[in-house]
This record gives structure tokens, C-alpha cells and sequence, in this order.
């Protein structure tokens, strides 16, 4: 059931300010971001870049504005880099979520990865992995997946344009090629929209192993014009093609009865990266918290 005991409503700083493109929304402070999250309702946020990395000044700051930290995104890079490399960075990174309260751990397989290649076609480019390189993400994922667990964590996984783990095929063999106690999955509606898939038909398979929300909307205008023009995943951003839930394409209905009917707990993360230029970060914080109000009821 969709109610405030079980879902945490959280917004993610990159509408604000971009780390992937930090020109996006450069001179928006971290104080701007989180008061404007908590102005428009929300009780949680991701870690962006601009939030101090000391956990006594980060805790102090959202205290002050009853905002938690709900995760942050950790970059693997178990298919090509020795796998204790990626551990060490994960285990600082955990500690760190940890101290801070959170208890889900976003991971995105980043070895391959063409996200942030500003020039690459993004639907031309689509890495994809071999035999020997799912193994080593899968073994890689589950030692992961135990290190989150030695906390009382979980290792959710983010599916993501551009990567190696994009598709509901590609999501399907992680799932089955990984242990569903150490390794759980991270929903993100519009990155499976905009790659083409059913977020609804994911939902409903995975809903079991589902621990974390991201809610993107997409705008369909822009989604077929990053094909056409063969456009890299950073100048689809650009363009504009994700938004808030309530402002793209993407109805979030069907999404919110599924999960309604589920055993989900958790949080519900909007993450909306746009040109703060373009989309005013406080405004359309707004439209997504008035469009969960009147869809999910919370
Ligand atoms: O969860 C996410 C984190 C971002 O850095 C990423 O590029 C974005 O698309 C996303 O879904
Ligand atoms: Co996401």
C-alpha cells in the first residue's frame, strides 16, 4: 500500500545541479538545492556533488531542513578493472551511506559505459558485454552485494542508457546471473522508457527484488529525435528529454497501482535531469510533488 509508513518521498539534487555535466545549474548552491527540496515537500534527497563530503556538516545541514539521505549513485567498474579496485571504493562509499543513515546502496556498472561521452550515439554505441565480462560483473556484484549486507545494507542496481545493463533482456540475465539476497534492483521508470521497454512489465517481474525507486518522466518529442538524430546521452539531457513525473509522456498509473499493491517499502526518488536554465529546479520539484499527491495519493 502506497501510504507514508511505507514509501519516503525524496527528490535527487541533479535538477538543480548536473554531475554529470556540472555547467548544468554550476552556480545553484548546495543550500539552494536542498531548502528548495524541503520547501517543496520532499523528506529525502541522493548525494549530489556540491554536498560537503564531512558527515557531521552534510547531517547538520539536512537536519536543519528534516531531510534524510536516502542513497548516492557508486560508479563499479567490475568488467574492467580489477575487482578489489572497485571494492575499496565501494567500501569507503558504504561507510560513508552508512554514517549517514541510508540503506540502499545505488550501483551502475560503469566499465563500458558511453553516458557520459558527449559525442557518442547513444542508441548506435550501446556497449554491450561478453561472456567472460557478465561473469566478472555478476561474481563482482554479488561480493559487493555481501559488503552492503555486512552493514545491514543492500546493493541496489541501476539499469541505465548507455551501459551494458540498459534492456529488460540485459536486466533479466543480471537478475538470474546474480544472487537475489545480495543483489537487489533499483527501478528507474524513464531510463526503461526511454530505452524502448515496458517499465510496467519490469515492475511487475521484479517487484520481489525491487528495494529503490528513481520516478524520471520522459518527453517523447525529444526521446525520438535523440534516435533520429542519432543524438550521445549527454545531449539528449541537453535537449531535454527527461522531466518530473506529471510533465512528460509517460503515464505513472499504472506504475503506482503495481507498486500500491505490493509489499514495496522504500523510498520513491524523483529524478529529473534538465536544464535548471530551462526548468526551473524549485518550480518543477513542485509539479512532481502535486503529480504524486494526486496519482499515488501521498
Ligand atoms: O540515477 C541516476 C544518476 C545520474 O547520475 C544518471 O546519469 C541519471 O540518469 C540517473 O538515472
Ligand atoms: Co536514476
Amino acid at each position: 500500500m502506497l501510504s507514508k509508513e511505507n514509501i519516503q518521498l525524496g527528490i535527487a539534487p541533479i535538477g538543480w545541479t548536473n554531475d554529470d555535466m556540472p555547467e548544468l545549474g554550476g552556480e545553484i548552491t548546495f543550500e539552494q538545492c536542498i531548502s528548495e527540496m524541503a520547501l517543496s515537500g520532499f523528506s529525502g534527497t541522493e548525494v549530489g556533488n556540491k554536498y560537503p563530503n564531512n558527515v557531521e556538516d552534510l547531517k547538520k545541514a539536512l537536519q536543519l531542513r528534516k531531510l534524510s539521505i536516502a542513497s548516492a549513485w557508486f560508479s563499479a567498474f567490475l568488467t574492467t578493472q580489477p575487482y578489489e579496485e572497485t571494492a575499496i571504493a565501494f567500501i569507503k562509499h558504504r561507510d560513508f551511506l552508512s554514517e549517514m543513515g541510508a540503506k540502499v546502496i545505488v550501483v551502475s556498472e560503469q566499465g563500458k559505459s558511453i553516458q557520459g561521452n558527449i559525442d557518442e550515439p547513444l542508441f548506435k554505441h550501446k556497449p554491450e558485454f561478453n561472456e567472460e565480462e557478465w561473469v566478472k560483473l555478476s561474481k563482482g556484484l554479488n561480493k559487493l552485494g555481501e559488503l552492503a549486507k555486512e552493514k545491514d545494507m543492500k546493493l541496489v542496481y541501476h539499469h541505465h542508457m548507455g551501459t551494458g545493463v540498459q534492456t529488460a533482456e540485459e536486466i533479466d540475465r543480471l537478475m538470474a546471473n546474480t544472487d537475489e539476497q545480495l543483489v537487489y534492483l533499483l527501478f528507474d521508470t524513464g531510463h526503461l522508457y526511454f530505452s524502448g521497454e515496458d517499465p510496467v512489465f519490469v515492475l511487475k517481474k521484479y517487484i520481489d527484488r525491487i528495494k529503490h525507486v528513481h520516478l524520471k518522466d520522459v518527453r517523447d518529442t525529444v526521446a525520438e529525435m535523440v534516435r533520429k538524430d542519432q543524438l550521445s546521452f549527454l545531449q539528449a539531457v541537453k535537449a531535454g528529454v527527461f522531466t518530473v513525473p506529471g510533465d512528460g509522456s509517460y503515464d505513472f498509473k499504472s506504475i503506482f497501482s503495481v507498486l500500491s499493491d505490493s509489499d514495496y517499502k522504500g523510498w520513491f526518488i524523483v529524478e529529473a535531469e534538465q536544464d535548471p536554465a530551462k526548468a526551473n529546479p524549485l518550480e518543477y520539484a513542485i509539479i512532481a510533488r502535486n503529480y504524486i499527491q494526486e496519482k499515488a495519493g501521498i
